[in-house]
């Protein structure tokens, strides 16, 4: 479990301060996988380095399994910071060292024996499906298995929390789904907790379980996956895009519908049709599957005869969310 509460980073540019995170706070419970999206300059790469301590906030706190990293001795920091694993967007591997050489070298740290570290980089390798690739030098992998290899190197210490900063902003579309669902896959077997800091919504779509939105420093939306969708703000629209062109072939209202769960499969424009006697044209729409729930949005335009206040309250009370465009 890690917690933030009301972290605080200022920079002094010579008489001017910019406030890079602005009392930011969030809880990620263990064995989750919590998404944090912002454009450039949202303060993202701030971020991680307050996280892992590497820059001291100006103030608030980061907690690690309930101890406040923020308050404590530089000794014990650094064996604090072996609690948290990272994972960059190059992995920055030892040229001149092999696939299983990187990997034991955060354990060469440790005290251990060398027949344990042996074992225990084996296992990692077979974790993270690079067995065969134990000889190999970086120079020899692609970058999907080089990033592999980093994210292997940062199970190493056996952490609690995995850091992952854009893991997958330098890989094509199908090694980025490949390291996304080990990624998860390593959340289902080690319950690890993850926190993956990325600018791309689908990083989020296929592995996050919450998200917050980072914005000029401060979290603007945050929550469960399916509550932010739900919620028909900013997060619901990027996870939901509809073209913002849509163009309409007559007269008549738009009204913009937003549903969840098994409501994403059922007959609403058919009910709304039935129901009224009114035309319905369907301007866009876009259905996703994220984790087990099912999320549907919707734009329509309507019949200029339309009673828009009685539909609405029909929607209403189906438990979707709709409001009317341009009005
Ligand atoms: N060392 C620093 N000194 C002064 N200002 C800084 C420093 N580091 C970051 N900033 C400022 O803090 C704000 C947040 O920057 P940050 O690098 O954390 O954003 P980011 O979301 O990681 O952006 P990107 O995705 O482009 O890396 C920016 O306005 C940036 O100019």
């Amino acid at each position: 479990m890690i917690s933030v509460t009301d972290l605080r980073k200022v920079y002094r540019q010579g008489n001017r301060e910019v406030v890079a995170l602005d009392g930011v706070t969030m809880d990620v419970p263990q064995g989750s996988i919590h998404g944090i999206i912002g454009h450039s300059g949202a303060g993202k790469s701030t971020l991680v380095r307050c996280l892992t301590l590497l820059d001291r906030p100006t103030s608030g706190s980061v907690a690690l399994n309930g101890k406040d990293l923020t308050n404590v001795s530089d000794k014990e920091l650094l064996t604090a910071r072996r609690r948290i694993g990272m994972v960059f967007q190059h992995a920055n591997l030892f040229d001149s060292r092999t696939t299983e050489e990187n990997v034991a070298f955060p354990l060469e740290l440790t005290g251990q024996s060398k027949e344990e570290r042996a074992k225990k980089v084996q296992d990692l390798l077979r974790l993270t499906g690079l067995t065969d690739f134990a000889k190999a030098y970086p120079s020899q992998l692609s970058g999907g298995q080089r990033q592999r290899v980093g994210i292997a190197r940062a199970l190493a210490a056996d952490p609690d929390v995995l850091l992952c900063d854009e893991p997958t902003s330098a890989l094509d579309p199908r090694t980025t789904e490949e390291i996304l669902d080990l990624i998860r896959s390593l959340r289902d077997r080690l319950n690890i907790t993850v926190l993956v800091i990325t600018h791309e919504m689908h990083v989020v779509k296929r592995i996050c379980d919450s998200v917050s939105l980072l914005e000029g420093g401060k979290i603007v939306e945050s929550g469960a996956l399916s509550e932010v969708v739900s919620a028909g703000g900013r997060l619901s629209e990027a996870v939901l895009p509809l073209p913002g062109n849509a163009a309409s072939i007559a007269e008549g209202p738009i009204l913009e519908l937003l549903y969840s769960g098994d409501q994403a499969y059922s007959p609403v424009i058919s009910a709304i049709t039935k129901t009224f006697g009114i035309d319905v044209n369907v301007l866009a729409g876009s259905i996703e599957e994220l984790g087990t729930n099912k999320f549907a949005h919707l734009r329509l335009q309507l019949d200029p005869s339309t009673d828009v206040d009685a539909v609405l309250q029909f929607l209403t009370d189906r438990g979707i969310s709709a409001t009317v465009k341009g009005a």
